[in-house]
């Protein structure tokens, strides 16, 4: 795989909705809420499989039915194009 480019966050925020700019690091961030802790893990499984398939992971913390994630590429020192297609996986799925 070639290494990605950093494109930043606010070029990635532009791209989608809901998620802001980390504090002190160039990352994106976003928390879901689900009705549950069933429907909030079952988010994470679903993501967790297609992360590994990118080889491209979150950072998450998940309580009940909250999951708050974070999402930047170590490769790339930053925010990459990976992170907004993650992003915007976990967009498409989260209902
Ligand atoms: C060694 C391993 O493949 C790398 O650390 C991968 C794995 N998953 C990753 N996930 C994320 N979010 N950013 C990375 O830079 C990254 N790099």
């Amino acid at each position: 795989m070639t290494r990605p480019a950093k494109i930043g966050a606010a070029a990635a925020l532009a791209q989608l909705e809901g998620w802001t700019a980390a504090d002190g690091k160039d990352a994106i961030e976003k928390t879901y809420k689900f009705a549950d802790f069933n429907a909030a893990f079952g988010f994470m499984t679903r993501v967790a499989i297609e992360a590994d398939k990118r080889d491209h992971h979150p950072e998450w913390f998940n309580v009940y039915n909250r999951v708050e994630v974070t999402l930047t590429t170590h490769d790339a020192d930053g925010v990459s194009e990976r992170d907004v297609q993650l992003a915007k996986f976990m967009d498409g799925i989260a209902g």
